[in-house]
């Protein structure tokens, strides 16, 4: 039986991207988000970097254990907040409407506040579902899609990370020796449920979206220093979830079949995982930023002395699109993006 090769990220975004049909990376949306991200730069350099994790309230101050297993909690359970139009699970904290990957944060801190030691796995890998379920209690008439999946992996993981970890997740950080793609690997290695990979044309192409965000969460977190120092961040790829690629496509940067565009306009359109769609638009995801981070930090080299020290990478690329998809979510309103069924994204 020969071996099917197998792909990290970036070398996955590579290959998806060099035999896709039905998504197409474009020159010039590359340049005009180049363009866009290299303006903000030169005038708001704080807010596309590292320090951009300080600006978002529901996400951890401290740079401590507390902080490490809130994030390896939050990225467990970082997946497939999508649901038909106006019919959003929220959880209203700190009075506003939280909705997407931001409910997730607000249920996480109304537990704590709730007198719940949510982010401790030796409560959560033995949590029952009508716990999690008040938990997780919708202040919309929605549920949290997937509170079954959640509950499953919460109790696997977090067992792993108890039984193996010593209920630590910085345990895991300080056995990478300070190497990111260690940690990937390792969190993938160890946690059933980061493994996001998948055949495609008999190649093992991995995207690992949760375990590398999970990666650039701490490195956010801790501000590139102690825990959070990687000497290879810049190894880490974008994220392949479902609001990048509907940003890009939005720039022209993702240009999409025909076919495609069509099935993604229909109401109720669903991908499976490991549709070619969805391997596509997520390999091209990857790739794609890949190539703005080239071109920005090229154009960066040649201005003068005075910006060399800016330097960009894919994390940041990422946070700096997701962030606007949500700043523009009107504007986005009408440029679908795809649904699939993942315990991945
Ligand atoms: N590519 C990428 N995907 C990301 C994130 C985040 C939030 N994390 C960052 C936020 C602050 C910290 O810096 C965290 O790193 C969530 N998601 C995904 O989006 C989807 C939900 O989206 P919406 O409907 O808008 O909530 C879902 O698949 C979720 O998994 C990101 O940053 N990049």
């Amino acid at each position: 039986m020969p071996v099917i090769p197998k792909l990290n990220p970036r070398e996955s975004g590579d290959y998806v991207s060099k035999n896709s049909v039905h998504v197409n990376i474009k020159e010039d949306g590359i340049e005009r988000i180049a363009n866009k991200v290299i303006k903000s730069l030169l005038s708001h350099p704080d807010e596309i970097s590292v320090n951009r994790w300080k600006t978002h309230e529901l996400l951890p101050q401290t740079q401590d254990e507390f902080a490490a297993n809130w994030i390896f909690l939050s990225d467990l359970l970082n997946f497939c907040f999508w649901s038909s139009p106006g019919k959003e699970y929220m959880v209203h904290y700190k009075s506003k409407n939280r909705t997407g990957y931001w409910s997730l944060c607000a249920a996480l801190w109304r537990a704590l506040d709730d007198g719940y030691d949510i982010t401790n796995p030796a409560f959560y890998s033995k949590i029952d579902e009508s716990t999690l379920k008040k938990i997780f209690r919708s202040d919309s008439n929605y549920d949290i899609p997937k509170l079954h999946e959640r509950h499953c992996i919460m109790l696997k993981d977090g067992e792993i990370l108890l039984k193996n970890f010593n209920g630590s997740f910085l345990n895991v950080v300080k056995a990478c020796n300070n190497s990111a793609e260690n940690l990937v690997n390792l969190i993938t290695k160890e946690f059933t449920s980061f493994t996001d990979q998948i055949n495609f044309q008999n190649v093992e192409v991995s995207f690992y979206k949760r375990a590398q965000i999970l990666v650039a969460d701490i490195w956010s977190c801790f501000g590139g220093k102690g825990y959070g120092r990687f000497h290879d961040i810049d190894t880490i790829t974008a994220f392949a979830d479902y609001r990048v690629p509907q940003v890009l496509n939005w720039f022209g940067a993702l240009k999409y079949s025909e076919e495609l565009t069509s099935l993604l306009k229909k109401e109720g359109t669903t991908f499976a995982h490991g549709d070619r769609w969805e391997i596509e638009i997520r390999g091209c995801t990857i790739h794609c930023i890949e190539l703005i981070v080239k071109k920005v930090n090229e154009t960066l080299e040649s201005l003068p002395s005075s910006t060399t020290n800016l330097k960009v990478n894919s994390i940041i690329i990422d946070h700096y699109l997701w962030d606007m998809r949500r700043e523009k979510a009107k504007e986005l309103e009408s440029v679908p993006y795809h649904r699939t069924e993942s315990i991945y994204y």
